[in-house]
């Protein structure tokens, strides 16, 4: 039987969380130590890590069929790739920053001036659409270090929870983009892999779906219900059942995680008891 392909970070950022993603959509990979390609023992895929940045090129020509990737890192090199769903994980910017000192206005500030940066395509685009010429410098890795040893006036790198700008007494002037964890397909997928793909991805979302949502149970006064019911707005309607004790019923329903905190206030407000929340493991539509 035909296996689709996909790429997972060999380590990194990305890692981790890309094989904690593929267990809980309940594929098991059969993992030795060191592998650069494992199988997975009761899904047809095949896992192949690789470099996060060498991941573009394999999806260009059809190593793979699929990556969870850097969504950065397909502006700078992923041409003709698409991206079939957003992973929620691995949320950062690419950024420009200059040094704390730098009396920076607008961007044509950095005209005639020298970046630093690992992704020249995004940071080249950049500057043309916003018609700035300067001399980019390439480098791999610590870039925040640029400013400091002279290297460069300004960099573009990734910011997340700005401790690197910091730490560096550098300053975020300009958000290129803003960047997830991303599942992409290779333009050369084959149509039987494209099924497979499709039974990963409904997978995939379920398990998300499941990660963003709350299941709330709560206990309320039968007259109190109609209120209650409004302030929760459920999948469809929530399930109403009567309780033991006489005119009171309890009330079951899924709250997005982002907004469960303010959703419980209002519900204590409005006469709910003995709330109990718990997470959601699959949520299927
Ligand atoms: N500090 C961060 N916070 C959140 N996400 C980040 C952060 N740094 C990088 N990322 C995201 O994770 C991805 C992988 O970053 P990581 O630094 O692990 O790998 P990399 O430098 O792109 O490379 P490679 O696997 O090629 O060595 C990046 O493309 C970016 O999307
Ligand atoms: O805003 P912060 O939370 O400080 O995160 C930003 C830093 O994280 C990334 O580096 P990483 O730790 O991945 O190291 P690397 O340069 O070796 O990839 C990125 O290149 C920045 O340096
Ligand atoms: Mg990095």
């Amino acid at each position: 039987m035909k296996k689709l392909k996909i790429a997972v970070q060999k380590s990194g950022r990305l890692h981790d969380e890309s094989l904690a993603l593929l267990k809980d959509c309940g594929i098991y990979i059969d993992n030795g130590r060191d592998q650069l390609k494992a199988v997975s023992t009761n899904f047809p895929l095949e896992i192949y890590y690789l470099r996060n940045g060498d991941i573009p090129q394999y999806l260009k020509d059809g190593v793979v069929d699929c990556a969870i990737i850097g969504e950065n890192l397909l502006v700078e090199k992923g041409d003709g790739i698409n991206v079939v769903g957003r992973l929620g994980f691995s949320k950062c910017r690419v950024s420009l920053a200059v040094s704390k000192t730098f009396k920076y206005k607008t961007i044509a500030d950095l005209n005639g001036k020298r970046i630093a940066t690992s992704y020249p395509e995004t940071t080249r685009n950049y500057l043309k659409q916003n018609g700035v010429e300067a001399e980019l410098h390439i480098i791999n890795g610590s870039v925040e270090i640029a400013p400091n040893i002279g290297l460069a006036d300004a960099i573009c790198d990734i910011v997340s929870s700005g401790s690197t700008l910091f730490k560096n007494n550098l300053k975020e002037v300009e958000v290129i983009m803003k960047s997830e964890a991303v599942l992409a397909v290779s333009p050369t997928i084959s149509e039987n892999n494209n099924k497979i793909l499709d039974k990963l991805r409904f997978r995939i979302e379920s398990v998300l779906q499941g990660r963003d949502s709350r299941y709330v149970l709560l206990n309320a006064p039968n007259d109190k219900i109609d209120a209650i019911i409004k302030i929760l707005p459920g999948m469809k309607s929530p399930t109403l059942l009567p309780l033991a004790k006489d005119g009171w019923s309890s009330l079951h329903s899924v709250v997005n995680r982002d907004v469960f905190w303010e959703v419980i206030e209002e519900l204590k407000e409005a006469g709910a008891e003995g709330i109990l929340v718990c997470p959601i493991e699959k949520m299927i539509f």
